[in-house]
């Protein structure tokens, strides 16, 4: 071990994990200490603390510690569904957008290894992201909105074929990436409720969680399985959100509910979950999401949908 690996190891016992990896060049020693939390008098003796044992590194003549601002927490927001196809994927990216708009540093993870969607959606397809520290550096999106998918890492399709927990551990990089700056995190969960979600769930501790159903009554089911994942866990429930709710003509924008109206309302307070509205089944969804130009971003019937969603999602959050 070298001066320096065994200055580093001593590093996080002397900080608890706040400090980065020390580098040095032409004798000088930097490093970024998360003084979050921490009272002035306790970060001078930490920086102090640093700075001495730094010294004693054999070729380093003065120590330089960035602090970083009072950092909060980052909170995880779960969007999950008991099953595929409902639109889990395309409320995530909407609702990182639209919580963006409302003024949150948000970030975006792709945690449907096994289909990943979200470089599409989210225009970042072409990004690769960068390794810092062992540690992966999300891609920024054209919307502003870091973000890392197992589709920037592996070649289309190659990631179907990894079991349990190889998935898991592929999650868990995107998750413990160097989000930066970012308060909050919105993952979106794979389909289902298998040993993936619930290891996910155990491990990262979202803050919260959004489920996503569709109106029918199976889709419905499906979503009690997703509720109980995460009361099990303990993990507080921020609402239901029911997508391809009515189908809105393209023509006249007149919305007809072709599997009626209210179920999923009904559900979400039989489960005791706030409902958090409703999403049209509208073209121009699936239109935009294709073409990577989430709707969130504008103000028209499918934006103003998404940012009323994110809305009570924020009003859950800063309460
Ligand atoms: N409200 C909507 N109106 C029209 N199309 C929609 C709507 N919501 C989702 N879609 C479309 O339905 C398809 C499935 O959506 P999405 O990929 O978001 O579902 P998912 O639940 O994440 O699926 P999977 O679990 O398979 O990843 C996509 O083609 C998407 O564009």
């Amino acid at each position: 071990m070298t001066d320096l690996e065994s200055f580093s190891a001593r590093l996080k016992s002397l900080t608890d994990g706040r400090a980065s990896a020390p580098r040095v060049k032409d004798g000088i020693m930097n490093l970024v200490l998360d003084v979050g939390g921490l009272s002035a008098e306790r970060r001078d003796a930490v920086a102090a603390a640093i700075r001495e044992g730094g010294l004693l590194v054999p070729g380093v003549k003065d120590v330089r510690i960035a602090m970083t601002a009072e950092r909060k927490p980052l909170r995880i927001i779960a969007v999950a569904s008991g099953k595929g196809g409902v639109g889990k994927s395309t409320l995530s990216a909407n609702l990182a957008v639209a919580l963006k708009r409302l003024g949150f540093a948000v970030g975006l993870v792709d945690a449907d290894i096994y289909g990943p969607s979200q470089a599409r959606l989210m225009a970042s397809e072409d990004r690769k992201p960068q390794a810092r520290d062992k540690q992966l550096v999300p891609v920024d999106s054209p919307l502003g909105v870091p973000m890392l998918s197992m589709a920037h890492l592996v070649e289309p399709g190659k990631a179907l074929a990894w079991r349990g927990p190889m998935a898991g551990n592929a999650l868990s990089q995107l998750i413990d990436a160097d989000w930066g700056d970012a308060e909050l995190l919105v993952v979106d969960m794979p389909p289902g409720t298998g040993d993936v979600q619930l290891s996910m769930v155990q491990k990262h501790k979202p803050a919260g969680a959004v489920i996503v159903s569709t109106p029918q009554d199976l889709a419905l089911i499906d979503a009690t399985r997703a509720v109980s994942l995460f009361e099990q866990t303990q993990v507080p429930l921020i609402g239901l959100v029911e997508n391809m709710a009515g189908y809105s003509c393209p023509h006249c924008g007149e919305i007809s509910d072709p599997f009626g109206t209210g179920g999923a309302e009904a559900a979400g307070s039989a489960m005791g979950m706030p409902f958090l509205g409703r999403i049209p089944l509208a073209i121009d969804i699936r239109r935009r999401s294709d073409a990577g130009d989430p709707p969130a971003a504008g103000d028209d019937a499918s934006g103003r949908a998404f940012l009323a969603i994110a809305e009570k999602v924020a009003a859950w959050l800063r309460a």
